[in-house]
C-alpha cells in the first residue's frame, strides 16, 4: 500500500511540475557555469581568502588617500572604494589584496546571466512565476523523496539501499543508479531553492539579531596593523569593511562577517558592539552559495550534473511511465468465464508484455482468457489452465502486484480442479534467480485442486521471449490448441523500406522448391544485420510474415525461400522479376545477432535456415566459426555453394560441414555430425563460445536433445544455463 502512494506521488509531482522543472534545469546548467566563469576572469587571485584584514587595510591606507570601504564578493573579488589624487584609480574597482593595486573596473552582470538568471527565477512571469518556481522547487525534493522511497523498496529493504545494482541494461537501471549517485546534491538545490523562495516571500519566522555591546576598555592607541580582530580575520570570514567616516572617535570600522557584524572602535581596536545575525539569514547565505554554486568550482559543476542529471530523470521517467500505462490489462471476457487464467506479477511491465501476448494468440485461437495481476487471485468458476508469470525483485521478494497472492492462494477456496503453470522471470545476476515463481511453485503444488504438471517452475533470463515462445508452443501441442505466436514481441510499427530484386536463382531437386533472392536497398537506405527479421506483406493481404535474412560479402540483403505450392508470400516472392522494386519493412532481432564477444561460434542451421548464416560467415571478427548445414539434397547446396567457399577460401570461416538426408552419405540430420564434433561442442560451451540454431523446430529440439546428452556426459551445467546465458540462440519456426 505505502509502497503505492510512493509510486503514485513520485509520477504525479512529477507530471504537475514538469514544465517548470524542464524549464529550470535547462537554464540551470547554463547558471551553472556562472561561477566557473567567473573564476576564469582576469581579476580572480588566487589565495585572495587567505590575507587577513589587518594586512588588507595596511595596503590599502598606504596606497589610496582615503579607504570608504572594500567589499569581498563569493568568489574572493575584492572591491575597493577609494579616493586618491591620481584620476584614474579614484572611485569604486576591483583590486589585487596582495599589494592595493587597482586590476579592473566593476562591469554589470553579463547580459546573458542576467537573463538566464531572471528566466530562472521567475520565467519572466514575476511574482506568480517566482512562486511556481519556488513550488516546483519544493515539488523536486519530494519527488527525490519518493524515488528514494521506491528505490528503498525495489532494491529489498533499506540496508540493501546501497548494494550493487545489477545492470540489466534497462532505463530503470539508469534511473536508479543515477538517481542512487545524485541524490544528495538534488535534494540541497531542492531545498536551498525552496528556502531562497520562502525567504523571498517573507515565509521564514522573523527572528531578531542579538546585539551586545562593550565599553572600550584600553586608552591606547594602537595601529590597525596590531589590531587584534584584524590579525585573527581572513577574507574568507569577510563579506564588508566599512572604514570610520572621519578620525572622530565616535565612528568606527564595521566589520560585516558570514554571521555576525563588529563595531570596531578606531584608535583602540576594541570590539564595541556585536551584532549576531539571525540563523534565517546564515541560513540564507549557505542556501545561495549552495543553490547557485557561487565560490566553488567543483560545487558548480556538481549542480551543473545534476541539472542535466534532473533533466535525464523526467526522460527516463516518462519512458518508465510510459511503458507502465501501455502494459495495463484490458480484457474481452470476464473472470468468471475464463477458461484460460493468466495472472501476472511485474514491476516495470516486461513480464506482463510476456502474458499479453499470450493473451491475445490464445483469443485469436478463439479461446476464453483472463489477464490479471495475481494479487487479484479469487475463485474463477470455468478456469481449466492458469498460468503464472512473475518476476521477482528486491532479494527474492515478490514485484509489487503480487505480495498478496501467496496468503490469498491458502485463503481462497477453488471452487473447481484446474492445472497451474509457473513461469519465473528473473535475472541470473540475482543470487535469487526467480525465488518469487520457485516460493509460487512450492505453494501450489500443496493445493488439493490444482494439477502442476511441470516439477520446477519454467525459469527465464533476461526476459529471453524466444524461451517464452517455446514453452508457449509445447504447452499449446501438449493440449492440442493450434497456437500462433508472434516471432517478436510486438513492436512500434516499423518503416517501410524500398528493395531492387538484384538476382534470383531458383532449385528444383526431387522433393521440393528453394530459390535465393539478393536484395539491394533503394532510398531510405536501411542498416540491417544478419539475422535480423524481413517483413513481407503481400499485396491484397494484411498479415506480414517474416523472414531471417543474411547478407552477401557485397552488403546486399539475402532470403533463402522455400516455395510452398499454396503458399501465398512464397509465391509472390517467387514471382518477382529482376529490378522489381518491393516494399518490406526490417524488424531488428539482437536476439540473434552474430555474439559480438565468443571467440569460437557453432552455427547450425536445416534447410533455408541458413540464410542467416550466410551474412554472418562474410563478418570480420575474431571469432572461429564452424557451419553445419542439413539439407535434402546435393542440389540444393549448389544455391549457397559459392558464398559458402567465398568464405573459406577468406578465413571468415573456418569449417563447413553439410549433411544430405535424402543422399546416400554417412550423416543423415545435423545432429549426426555434431555428435561426431563433441569435443568441439564441449569446447566450445566450456569457453563461453556461442551455438546458433537456425530452422525447422524439429531440427531444435534434436539438437537440443543432444546438447543434453553431451552436458551430462561431460559433467557440464545443465542446457538451461547456457540457454540462460545466452549461449544457446534459436531462430526456429
Ligand atoms: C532492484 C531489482 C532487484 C531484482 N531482484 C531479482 C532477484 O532477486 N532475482 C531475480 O531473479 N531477478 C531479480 N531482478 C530482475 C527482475 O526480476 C527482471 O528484470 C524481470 O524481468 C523484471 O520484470 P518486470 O519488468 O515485469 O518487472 C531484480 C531487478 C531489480 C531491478
Amino acid at each position: 500500500m505505502l509502497n503505492k502512494i510512493w509510486r503514485y506521488s513520485h509520477f504525479y509531482l512529477t507530471v504537475f511540475s514538469f514544465l517548470f522543472l524542464l524549464l529550470a534545469s535547462i537554464t540551470g546548467c547554463f547558471l551553472a557555469f556562472e561561477p566557473i566563469q567567473k573564476k576564469l576572469q582576469p581579476h580572480y587571485i588566487e589565495n585572495a581568502e587567505d590575507i587577513s584584514v589587518a594586512q588588507l587595510i595596511d595596503t590599502l591606507k598606504n596606497k589610496y588617500d582615503e579607504v570608504l570601504d572594500v567589499e569581498v564578493d563569493k568568489n574572493y573579488f575584492v572591491k575597493a572604494s577609494v579616493f586618491s589624487m591620481e584620476n584614474d584609480v579614484d572611485g569604486q574597482f576591483y583590486i589585487n589584496p596582495f599589494n592595493g593595486n587597482k586590476i579592473a573596473n566593476i562591469k554589470a552582470k553579463g547580459a546573458f546571466f542576467e537573463f538566464l538568471t531572471n528566466f530562472h527565477r521567475s520565467l519572466f512571469l514575476k511574482t506568480p512565476g517566482r512562486i511556481f518556481v519556488g513550488i516546483s522547487c519544493f515539488l523536486l525534493f519530494l519527488i527525490a523523496i519518493t524515488g528514494l522511497l521506491l528505490a528503498i523498496k525495489r532494491q529489498g529493504g533499506f540496508w540493501k539501499f546501497c548494494s550493487k545494482i545489477i545492470n540489466d541494461k534497462s532505463i530503470q537501471y539508469n534511473h536508479v543508479t543515477l538517481g542512487r549517485l545524485l541524490l544528495i546534491p538534488i535534494i540541497i538545490l531542492a531545498l536551498s531553492g525552496t528556502y531562497l523562495s520562502m525567504e523571498r516571500f517573507s515565509l521564514l519566522p522573523e527572528i531578531k539579531s542579538i546585539v551586545t555591546q562593550q565599553e572600550s576598555v584600553s586608552k591606547q592607541t594602537i595601529p590597525f596593523s596590531d589590531f587584534p580582530v584584524f590579525n585573527s580575520t581572513t577574507l574568507n570570514d569577510v563579506k564588508k569593511i566599512e572604514f570610520p567616516f572621519s578620525t572622530d572617535e565616535e565612528d568606527y570600522f564595521i566589520l560585516y562577517l558570514k554571521d555576525k557584524e563588529l563595531t570596531i572602535h578606531q584608535k583602540t581596536g576594541d570590539i564595541v558592539q556585536t551584532t549576531h545575525y539571525p540563523f534565517t539569514k546564515i541560513l540564507s547565505v549557505l542556501s545561495f552559495n549552495l543553490h547557485t554554486g557561487a565560490g566553488s568550482i567543483i560545487w558548480s559543476l556538481v549542480l551543473f550534473i545534476s541539472s542535466l542529471a534532473i533533466l535525464y530523470f523526467m526522460y527516463s521517467g516518462s519512458i518508465i511511465a510510459f511503458k507502465r500505462m501501455r502494459s495495463k490489462t484490458k480484457n474481452k471476457y470476464n473472470a468468471n468465464q475464463a477458461h484460460f487464467v493468466i495472472l501476472i506479477g511485474s514491476e516495470n511491465g516486461g513480464t506482463k508484455r510476456l502474458g499479453k501476448t499470450l493473451q491475445q494468440s490464445l483469443i485469436k485461437a478463439g479461446k476464453k482468457v483472463f489477464l490479471d495481476d495475481l494479487n487479484n487471485y479469487k475463485s474463477y468458476p470455468n478456469i481449466k489452465q492458469l498460468i503464472i508469470i512473475t518476476s521477482t525483485y528486491g532479494d527474492g521478494e515478490p514485484p509489487n502486484n503480487a505480495n498478496l497472492f501467496l496468503n490469498k492462494l491458502q485463503e481462497t477456496e477453488i471452487s473447481n480442479p484446474f492445472t497451474c503453470h509457473v513461469i519465473g522471470l528473473g535475472s541470473l545476476s540475482y543470487s535469487k534467480f526467480c525465488e518469487f515463481a520457485k516460493s509460487i511453485q512450492n505453494q501450489v503444488v500443496l493445493q488439493n485442486q490444482i494439477t502442476v504438471p511441470e516439477k520446477n517452475p519454467l525459469l527465464i533470463h533476461n526476459q529471453n521471449y524466444e524461451t517464452f515462445r517455446n514453452w508457449v508452443l509445447e504447452w499449446a501441442t501438449s493440449l492440442n490448441l493450434n497456437l500462433e505466436i508472434p516471432k517478436l514481441l510486438a513492436s512500434k510499427k516499423q518503416k517501410e523500406t524500398v528493395f531492387k530484386v538484384v538476382e534470383k536463382q531458383n532449385i528444383i531437386d526431387d522433393y521440393d522448391e528453394t530459390f535465393k533472392l539478393t536484395l539491394k536497398s533503394q532510398k531510405p537506405r536501411r542498416k540491417f544485420f544478419p539475422g535480423d527479421l524481413l517483413g513481407v506483406t503481400p499485396p491484397n493481404e494484411t498479415s506480414e510474415r517474416l523472414y531471417s535474412i543474411g547478407k552477401n560479402s557485397k552488403g546486399d540483403l539475402l532470403m533463402s525461400i522455400k516455395k510452398h505450392s499454396h503458399g501465398v508470400c512464397s509465391n509472390y516472392l517467387n514471382d518477382l522479376k529482376l529490378n522489381q522494386e518491393l516494399k518490406v519493412t526490417i524488424q531488428k532481432n539482437k536476439a540473434f545477432h552474430f555474439p559480438k564477444k565468443s571467440k569460437q561460434v557453432i552455427l547450425i542451421a536445416n534447410g533455408t535456415g541458413i540464410a542467416p548464416f550466410l551474412g554472418m560467415i562474410h563478418q570480420k571478427t575474431k571469432a572461429t566459426i564452424n557451419l553445419y548445414w542439413g539439407t535434402r539434397t546435393k542440389t540444393s547446396e549448389e544455391l549457397y555453394k559459392a558464398q559458402i567457399l567465398e568464405a573459406l577460401q577468406k578465413k571468415t570461416l573456418q569449417t563447413y560441414d553439410v549433411v544430405f538426408s535424402k543422399e546416400e552419405s554417412p550423416y543423415c540430420y545435423v545432429q549426426d555430425i555434431i555428435a561426431r564434433d563433441e569435443k568441439d561442442i564441449v569446447k566450445t560451451l566450456l569457453s563461453g563460445g556461442t551455438i546458433m540454431l537456425c530452422g525447422l523446430i524439429t531440427m531444435r529440439d534434436g539438437v537440443f536433445l543432444l546438447l543434453e546428452k553431451i552436458c551430462s556426459r561431460n559433467n557440464l551445467s545443465a542446457l538451461e544455463v547456457y540457454k540462460n546465458k545466452g549461449q544457446i540462440l534459436t531462430d526456429c519456426y
